[in-house]
């Protein structure tokens, strides 16, 4: 039996009024006055149809607007009162078709019941650092992670709980918006994290583990989240122990694992193979962090809930997708990782294919996470695995610039100097779907190029029947864009045509632009709060399940093998650079301009 640790975490996104909006053009849209964010609670329900934060945001934006056609929306959560929930002997809540087995949620009205430990399985190494222990802490000040928890770092090095609580402090930030109390609100949570050394392949560490979490759960439904931030040789040994030594004995253990889920099709299988030997599928939660960007879920939000987007998004009005990636700096610190994987694998495989099927997608029957990644699989599993000749591969070189000079990839001491590893991939891919047949999704990711950017370009057809051709407008040229910038400076940017003011007839191109940071005055949440919250309450829907690992691989494996089986020779291009000159060849053969070149956004 397993409870929910029942959290109260509220963020309130107040946009800021029209006038301060500056850089939002384009404001036509009602100023809402209040939006419940995504971290809106009103009472903890997981599986429902609708996880609880949309029914808030959705109850409130409906609300301020009045937009439904019908009846004002009740006020209350819709949920409260469609009572979903079994009342169990032990006074707790179950929903009646939990679909999870060993991992049952359910609803704790009393969370002083159950308590949640979070080991974070390599602790003293970089993501930890970065990402895991910094969210988090933002979580703990946002007030979402649960009443009672603990956390506990796990790693071979030696450190005692000082040493780890020192470590973690140096990379804890507060809220811009939120400074008050904020050393007061560190030193809280950093009371509650904890350090056990151990191997990664030791019971007896683990169950020395076990023993000390033991200490902190005594009384409460012990729940366990564990988080694989090691290198991917390593998590079978972690999960056998972890499991065996270290699970909860009533509460739930789920299971965070990092990518790289393998390197194809074999080895991903092999890898959930030996996962399910210990875990069952609902308690692997597969990070891909894209997909907690605040702008990736906002495209459903986009998608399907505005009348004037989905009934364009098909071939009938679409041209071209493109997915692009690009990073300013190179593999700096992680080339021995990334030599054995490459751009294709760190980058398209996972972040940029999961964002193609979320796109892509045909409406899931509710928001629930099956139903989600059931589309997604569709979409996923509707595709042409890649084709060597829809693909070009680089590798950036040294560059000198204002008198620095930028190293080669393989200047890096991990890296082999004959490496052929591309740093940099451009793709076409095509979806064999009814709606999507013969439209382009073009693909591009790249290290060390002269920006970092990540963002989805729809290109629209063209206007038939040129009106205004006679005033020199040539609109095949000047067709609608609709940019989705994931990062950084969050917006989504509508390229439209428009008359210049005045007495004559010129015709102009204009953005219509929801540029986040002029239009909400709080930061976005990282994506691993979202993730590992999302975690904690049983929530899969932006993890990634077998059967979609399985399908991303079969696309990409082939090409990949023919890849390194050919010694496929990059094309190099320096760093800093727009990338290989190739990517323009490739976009050109399918009718297209990427649409990062030139003119911004
Ligand atoms: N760093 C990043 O930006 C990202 C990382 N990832 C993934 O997250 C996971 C963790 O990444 P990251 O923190 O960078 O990894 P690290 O290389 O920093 O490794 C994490 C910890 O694992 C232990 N470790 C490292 N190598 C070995 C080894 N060969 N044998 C046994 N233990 C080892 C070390 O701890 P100790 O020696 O104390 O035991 C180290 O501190 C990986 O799967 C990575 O692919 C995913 C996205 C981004
Ligand atoms: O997964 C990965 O992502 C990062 C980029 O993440 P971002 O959130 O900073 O955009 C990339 O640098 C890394 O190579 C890759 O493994």
């Amino acid at each position: 039996m397993a409870t929910f640790p029942s959290t109260h975490c509220c963020h309130t996104y107040s946009p800021l009024p029209p006038s301060s909006s500056s850089s939002s053009s384009s404001s036509s849209v009602s100023y809402l006055p209040v939006y419940s964010s995504v971290h809106g609670r009103l009472q903890r329900v997981s599986i429902s149809s609708i996880p609880n934060r949309f029914v808030s945001a959705k109850v409130s934006q409906q609300n301020a607007l009045g937009m439904q056609d019908g009846p004002a929306a009740p006020a209350v959560n819709p949920i409260e009162n469609e009572a979903p929930f079994k009342k169990r002997e032990d006074g707790l809540f179950s929903t009646p078709s939990s679909k999870e087995s060993k991992d049952t949620t359910v609803f704790n009205v009393n969370e002083s019941e159950s308590t949640v430990s979070i080991t974070v399985v390599g602790a003293s190494g970089d993501l930890a650092k970065k990402k895991i222990f910094p969210a988090l802490f933002a979580l703990f000040y946002e007030d979402c992670l649960p009443k009672h928890f603990t956390i506990y770092g796990y790693a071979r090095s030696k450190m005692t709980d000082a040493e780890l609580r020192d470590m973690v402090s140096k990379t804890l930030t507060c809220r811009i918006d939120k400074r008050e109390n904020c050393g007061e609100k560190m030193d809280q949570f950093l009371q509650r994290c904890f350090y056990h050394s151990g191997q990664y392949d030791s019971q007896d560490h683990f169950a020395e583990l076990d023993k000390k979490l033991k200490e902190h759960e005594v009384g409460r439904v012990p729940n366990r989240l564990f988080y694989l931030s090691v290198p991917p040789n390593i998590f079978i040994d972690a999960v056998r122990c972890a499991s065996s030594s270290a699970s909860s004995g009533n509460g739930w253990t789920r299971v965070i694992v990092e990518k790289p889920f393998g390197r194809d099709s074999e080895s991903s299988a092999a890898l959930t193979k030996a996962l399910k030997q210990y875990l069952e599928e609902d308690q692997i939660f597969r990070i891909d962090h894209y997909l907690g960007k605040e702008l990736v879920e906002n495209l459903s939000v986009l998608r399907f809930s505005n009348l004037i987007f989905e009934p364009l998004w098909s071939r009938q009005y679409i041209r071209n997708v493109q997915l692009i990636f690009s990073e300013d700096f190179g593999t700096e610190g992680r080339g021995g990782y990334f030599d054995n994987y490459g751009i294709i694998r760190d980058i398209m495989q996972n972040h940029l294919l999961q964002i193609l099927a979320l796109f892509a997608m045909e409406t899931p029957v509710t928001l629930d996470a099956e139903d989600i990644r059931n589309e997604k699989v569709k979409v996923l599993r509707s595709m042409r695995p890649l084709q060597l000749e829809n693909v070009v591969t680089g590798q950036y070189k040294s560059h000198v610039r204002g008198g620095i000079t930028y190293p080669a990839y393989t200047d890096d001491k991990t890296v082999p100097k004959d490496s052929l590893t591309p740093t940099f991939a451009a793709a076409a891919l095509f979806i064999d779907n009814a709606r999507w047949d013969g439209v382009p999704f073009l693909m591009k990711a790249g290290k060390a190029l002269h920006n970092k950017r990540a963002e989805i370009r729809v290109q629209f057809r063209h206007v038939p029947g040129n009106l205004y051709r006679n005033i020199g407008t040539e609109l095949d040229h000047a067709t609608n864009e609709l940019v989705i910038r994931v990062q950084p400076d969050e917006a989504i940017v509508l390229r439209i045509n428009n008359k210049v003011p005045g007495l004559g007839m010129r015709l102009d191109r204009s953005n219509l632009n929801l540029h986040y940071a002029a239009r909400y005055s709080k930061e976005i949440p990282d994506a691993y709060e979202r993730l590992l919250l999302d975690a904690i309450e049983g929530e899969r829907r932006l993890f990634i399940r077998s059967d979609e690992l399985d399908a991303a691989w079969s696309l990409f494996t082939p090409l990949l093998k023919e890849i390194e089986e050919k010694k496929v020779i990059p094309e190099y291009y320096p760093y800093g650079s727009r990338g290989p000159v190739g990517a323009h060849y490739l976009a050109a053969r399918y009718k297209v301009r990427w649409g990062d070149v030139g003119l911004e956004p």
